[in-house]
């Protein structure tokens, strides 16, 4: 029996449920709204989240979700402070929200370690004092890592603003998750119809648009050493890789794109892993090992926005050698995360 350590898995606080049911009700015209509003909301549920009932499954430690990980032999999760986080509240009380569910996740962790490890949430948008809560949660609370939602008031991670988020994330070997939000207000036009706004497109457009700026814009020229890891199988980028290398590199040549030391392809080899959440696809996950290596692919579920059983049957059942379940299963989370 392997080992399972699922690396995408949602959770939230009260605090920030609260905060998020303000916005929801606020003047807000931010595509994360309708999410929002449903999870947090449910009253005035305009999107359909409110009849799905995740924000039960996301409160819940140790009642369903253990007893689902017991029943299904999941040995951990990586909690994760669930999408949008804290990033569309106002610099200040993101702050604040964020140290306070990064401490009450440390709880968790120190609580329950053979179940639970967790990544660190931060404000992006006070990038000074987020690197100073990337020294604390990554010294003091010992947590596996760092969480981040898409962009941040419609900001990408190629703006130098954000770049003292990158040094201490680098210093700590701290891994930063990007994780999807709803399309920033430039991003989001043709994509709010349909549902499309949702995990089914423009949660792909908007990690895939924020890690291409990176690749593109000399993050890791800068910053060498930083990881990323996205889910879902990496956001498309694995399938696209080809020909994102092709033409920014002849982009490049011509001078439309800076000049970088180093390939798109090796970038994405180099500085990301990626997770299978929400894409149970065998075969997109021998595709993507096949391409971008074993050592890059992580399994995780993306509880409770999917169900736990299917993910884990996905991940048993999938057809691959022992070297490569225990790397996709446990190996890689241990290496990337610090999980003992
Ligand atoms: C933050 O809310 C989420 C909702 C869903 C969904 O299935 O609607 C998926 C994800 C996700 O893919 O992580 C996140
Ligand atoms: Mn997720």
């Amino acid at each position: 029996k392997c080992r399972l350590i699922a690396c995408e898995e949602a959770w939230t606080i009260p605090e920030v449920a609260e905060e998020l049911r303000q916005v929801a009700r606020g003047p807000s015209q931010s595509a994360d709204k309708l999410l929002v509003g449903g999870i947090y909301d449910a009253d005035h549920d305009a999107s359909g989240y409110g009849k799905m009932n995740f924000l039960e499954g996301l409160k819940d430690v140790e009642g369903q979700r253990l007893s689902q990980m017991d029943e299904f032999g999941v040995d951990m999760h990586l909690l994760t402070l669930t999408a949008p986080g804290v990033q569309m509240f106002d610099a200040d009380t993101a702050t604040e929200l964020a140290a306070l569910s990064n401490d009450r996740l440390a709880e968790i962790c120190r609580k329950r370690p053979d179940r639970f490890a967790g990544l660190a949430s931060f404000a992006p948008h006070s990038p000074k004092r987020a690197a100073k809560e990337i020294d604390r949660v990554m010294t003091d609370l010992k947590l596996n890592g760092l969480i981040v939602n898409g962009h941040t008031n419609g900001d990408y991670f190629d703006d130098p603003k954000f770049w003292p988020i990158f040094e201490a994330a680098e210093a700590h070997d701290a891994t930063i998750y990007i994780h999807p939000r709803g399309p920033s207000d430039t991003l989001k036009g043709p994509l709010m119809d349909y549902a499309m706004d949702s995990a089914m497109w423009a949660y792909g457009v908007e990690v895939g648009t924020n890690m291409l700026r990176m690749m593109a814009g000399g993050v890791f020229d800068h910053f060498p050493k930083l990881r990323i890891c996205v889910g879902h199988m990496g956001e498309m980028v694995p399938f696209f890789i080809w020909r994102i290398n092709f033409m920014n590199s002849r982009a490049q040549k011509v001078g439309r794109a800076p000049k970088t030391q180093r390939s798109m392809e090796e970038y994405f080899r180099d500085n990301f892993v990626f997770t299978t959440s929400g894409v149970e696809d065998p075969l997109a996950l021998r595709y993507a090992i096949d391409r971008m290596g074993i050592d890059n692919v992580i399994w995780a579920i993306d509880y409770p926005y999917q169900p736990m059983k299917p993910a884990v049957d996905f991940i048993e059942n999938f057809e691959c050698t022992d070297a490569e379940r225990h790397a996709l299963c446990h190996g890689n989370a241990e290496r990337v995360f610090h999980i003992a």
